[in-house]
């Protein structure tokens, strides 16, 4: 679900900068002309480029390109570029403008290895269109100088260095930005278990895994009574129990089970590759747990009460599963309360 968003945030970025290059080269084939002569080979020059920008940005829009073929026509259309560079002019050519900007946008849309890839392609291109760089003015007939290509050389590698590092920088920030939002997204504020929407993802994506040999347990957790701590203690002595039975509750799972907070004083565990008979006995030792401790600074005591169930081979869903453990539970407050029930089937 969340690389899916990741994946239609990196699509409109691509767009947005192709949409931009397109732009820019529209400017630069109708309005440049205005301002300045130009030399005619300019024009055809970015004329094909444009229609090659214009040509990826609709093979991008119909989503024919994953991640690494975008990465790839990036690196191919750098590879084109490069050509028409030389003819125009190599590191003097006002194309050469442009070679900055495509390690921010390789980090922006493939990544740090891509980033990197086009960086070191550029800076050797333009090293190699130096070195050749009078064999290349000779092709456009302009008046050569040695050292303003050099120097035009130095500062072209200069800022591409400088957007490798960008793009390296953006890339980390973006990722630690989206990780943090995702994390805030699926948690519980209260208790730090992972809230409704987190369970949904990992118990949709432990009932895609489960099968007759390695069926998912859930166990649904209501805490008893909890209606009248409220009442008589207040509020945040309820909510400062829930904590400490979140905590109780968490200590005693192994490292793939799953705890989140269901809503209000309910609570759930996955427990994957666990059949419905070692349920029973985990949830047994959760409710023994539970009820030997005392909670918040009164010293109160708390019991719960455990619906248990267990995947179905085929057709199970999220909702189905909570169902049976619901029904489960509400079987064990019937009969008293802080005790575990099974669902029939
Ligand atoms: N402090 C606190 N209380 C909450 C929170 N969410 C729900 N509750 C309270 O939890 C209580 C749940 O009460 P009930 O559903 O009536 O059930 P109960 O009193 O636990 O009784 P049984 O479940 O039948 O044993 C209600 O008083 C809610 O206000 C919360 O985030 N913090």
């Amino acid at each position: 679900m969340h690389q899916t968003k990741q994946n239609q945030l990196n699509h409109m970025l691509t767009l947005r900068i192709v949409e931009l290059t397109i732009i820019t080269l529209i400017c630069a084939i109708f309005i440049r002309p205005l301002l300045s002569e130009v030399h005619s080979y300019f024009f055809w020059i970015e004329l094909i480029d444009l229609s090659l920008a214009t040509i990826f940005y609709f093979v991008i829009r119909a989503g024919f390109l994953d991640k690494w073929k975008v990465t790839i026509s990036l690196i191919s259309s750098n590879l084109l570029i490069l050509p028409l560079l030389a003819i125009s002019g190599g590191v003097n050519s006002p194309l050469a403008f442009f070679l900055p900007l495509m390690p921010i946008m390789a980090a922006l849309i493939g990544g740090r290895i891509e980033s990197l890839v086009i960086g070191i392609i550029l800076i050797s291109a333009i090293v190699l269109a130096t070195i050749f760089g009078n064999v290349i003015m000779d092709l456009n007939d302009h008046v050569y100088s040695n050292e303003k290509t050099i120097s035009r050389s130095f500062w072209l590698i200069i800022t591409i260095v400088f957007s490798m590092f960008f793009g390296r920088f953006f890339l980390q920030k973006f990722t630690e930005l989206t990780d943090q939002l995702k994390d805030e997204n699926l948690q519980d504020p209260l208790t730090n278990l992972l809230n409704r929407r987190g369970l949904s993802y990992h118990l949709e994506k432990e009932l895609n895994k489960a099968d007759i040999n390695s069926p998912v347990a859930l166990l649904l957790i209501d805490i008893d009574y909890f209606k009248n701590i409220n009442d008589v203690y207040g509020h945040d002595i309820g909510d400062l129990c829930l904590t400490e039975v979140a905590v109780i509750l968490k200590a005693a799972l192994r490292k793939n089970d799953i705890i989140a907070r269901f809503g209000g004083e309910e609570f759930i565990i996955i427990l994957p590759n666990t059949p419905k008979t070692e349920a029973i006995t985990i949830a047994e030792v959760l409710r023994n747990k539970v009820s030997q401790e005392t909670y918040s600074e009164f010293k109160l005591p708390l019991t719960i009460t455990l619906g248990v169930t267990e995947s179905k081979r085929e057709n199970d869903t999220t909702l189905k599963i909570i169902k049976r453990a619901d029904k489960a539970l509400y079987k064990g407050k019937d009969k008293g309360r802080n005790r575990v029930e099974i669902s029939e089937n």
